[in-house]
């Protein structure tokens, strides 16, 4: 697991690390312009053309501190300084005062000729950029682009990229490769930063781990390793111990999505898995994954809601410990009756997904029902339905979309894209670092729901069985696209490599 910033955060924990642990920033400085060194050098020769595009602030001042590392071991360095010399912050005046004395070559901007560039270090702006980019440094951002470096290297963020958010401040730099320090930020995991900022590089400059105390420390992604976050199925056990998971999904003409979420779950180390769907899916299912138990209904009873129907869906929540409601379930209107059937019977963690989030679409009334062991899990066009906002604006700001609906109703909100945000009902937000496009198929969500009900039956509570479903439900993904390719996953060969990720355990 590893913690995740704001821009506004790093600038505290910058504060804190300077003001109160009395680290220098020149010092910190210093260490930072090292490790971006450290990366470039891996990358060009002595013979290459380096531009250092400087800003005013303290982004700038790593990047002064950088050209005159460079030319202290002979590359071919020019640093150009985008601002007023005069107007710069403390700690860039004095870099360039060093580097004025050590011979770097240093170009005010309205001076500097371009010609051809191996690689540009961006240094322009960094967690400092609060504003669109326009005027003279949109023109010289514009010239560098045109001019077409070979290779970008930013410093923290590409300059451009909004550190919280991801969003292209009007113009951005594109990196191969991103050198960030201490923690990495929201705006290079997040889009359209992510796509901007190429490899990220995280590099450890001295802060100490108690700086981040002074901030909440809510965002984190999960990394390799923390497989180990799935409980331990116990050798003294049986299949009891290891939660009863009903999917009430499916509807005519539809068995895969129940399919697909019971297969897994079971894959994920669930026990005993039970579909609750309608009579033509009994067939196709017991033959499809025999080891499911199958309970049906009849929809015209659901529809009108009978007290034979009622007994029938009360008993199945009873023997539940965990829910999945909604995959293919429809939307014919005794959906409603049969959600909200479950959710008035069930005291167990729900996931509601699919069909099921669009009968609460249609019936907002019902998310009175709500508690906090329910997880939603809608992607973007149903949360668009879920809250009435338009896609666009959900895009713009993933993280508070889902962070807001969590909190409305004190539940926990996975909301799906290719970065997936897991607003966590005990306020954490987690943001997804596995995955990748080959996942936008068919199907996957169903998975989703079902290793996040495996989870959940193996006894991880609401939180932690979301962020760590997504996790895992992305890496299968990046699994499969190593061993097929970007075009050709099916769904459910995602639960076919949950075994694979399940195995890096090291316990
Ligand atoms: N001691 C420290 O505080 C450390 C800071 N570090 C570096 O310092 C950076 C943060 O420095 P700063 O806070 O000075 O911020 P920046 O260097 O990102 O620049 C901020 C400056 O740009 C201006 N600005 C913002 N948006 C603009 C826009 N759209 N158009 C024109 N001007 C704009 C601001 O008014 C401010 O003057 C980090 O990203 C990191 O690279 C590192 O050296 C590590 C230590
Ligand atoms: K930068």
């Amino acid at each position: 697991m590893r913690y995740l910033v704001t821009g506004d955060q790093m600038k505290e924990v910058d504060h804190y690390t300077i003001d109160t642990i009395g680290i220098p920033s020149l010092v910190l400085m210093e260490r930072a312009a090292l490790a971006v060194v450290c990366e470039i050098e891996k990358l060009v020769n002595k013979k290459s053309r380096i531009w250092v595009l400087c800003g005013n602030g303290n982004n700038g001042g790593d990047g002064i501190a950088i050209a005159r590392m460079l030319h202290l071991k002979g590359y071919r360095t020019t640093a150009i300084l985008a601002g007023k010399r005069e107007s710069a912050t403390r700690e860039t005046m004095i870099q360039l005062e060093i580097a004025k004395k050590v011979g770097v070559d240093l170009v005010d901007y309205p001076d500097f000729t371009f010609g051809e560039c191996d690689l540009l270090v961006d240094a322009l702006f960094g967690l400092g950029l609060n504003r669109e980019v326009l005027g003279s440094y949109r023109e010289i951002m514009d010239q560098v682009i045109a001019s077409g470096p070979a290779l970008t290297v930013a410093v923290d963020i590409p300059s451009g990229i909004h550190s919280g958010s991801g969003q292209i401040m009007g113009i951005a730099f594109r990196a191969d490769v991103t050198v960030t320090f201490g923690w990495e930020k929201l705006g290079t995991m997040l889009y359209p930063g992510k796509e901007y900022s190429g490899t990220v590089v995280v590099a450890e400059i001295g802060f100490p781990e108690q700086s981040l105390s002074t901030i909440k420390s809510e965002f984190f992604t999960f990394e390799p390793g923390d497989a180990n976050k799935v409980p331990l199925r116990p050798a003294y056990s049986n299949k009891g111990s290891f939660g009863k998971v009903l999917v009430v999904a499916g509807s005519r003409n539809m068995s895969g999505a129940a399919y697909l979420s019971s297969l897994a779950a079971y894959r994920t180390g669930a026990g005993l898995v039970k579909i609750f769907t309608v009579e033509e899916n009994r067939t196709i299912l017991q033959s499809e994954l025999p080891e499911a138990i199958i309970a049906t209904y009849d929809p015209k009873e659901a529809d009108a809601s009978t007290e034979a129907f009622k007994e029938l869906l009360g008993k199945q929540c009873e023997w539940a410990s965990v829910i999945v409601l909604g995959p293919g379930l429809g939307r014919e209107s005794y959906v409603k009756n049969l959600v909200e059937e479950v959710l008035t019977n069930a005291y167990v963690p729900i996931i509601l997904d699919a069909d099921g989030l669009g009968a609460i679409a249609d019936n907002p009334d019902l998310t009175g029902y709500f508690t906090e062991n329910i997880i939603v899990t809608p992607h973007l066009g149903e949360m668009a339905r879920l809250t009435g906002s338009s896609v666009e604006a959900i895009k713009k700001n993933l993280i508070a979309a889902a962070r807001e609906y969590a909190d409305r109703f004190g539940i926990t909100c996975v909301l799906k894209d290719a970065v997936t945000i897991g607003a966590l009902k005990d306020q954490r937000t987690y943001v997804n670092s596995s995955g990748n496009s080959s996942m936008a198929k068919a199907g996957a969500g169903d998975v989703l729901t079902g290793i996040i009900a495996g989870l959940l039956a193996l006894g991880l509570e609401e939180s932690d069985a979301a962020a760590l479903g997504v996790w895992l439900h992305g890496r299968a993904g990046d699994v499969v696209q190593e061993k097929y390719g970007g075009y050709s996953l099916l769904a459910s060969q995602l639960t076919e490599e949950i075994h694979t990720i399940l195995q890096e355990q090291t316990r």
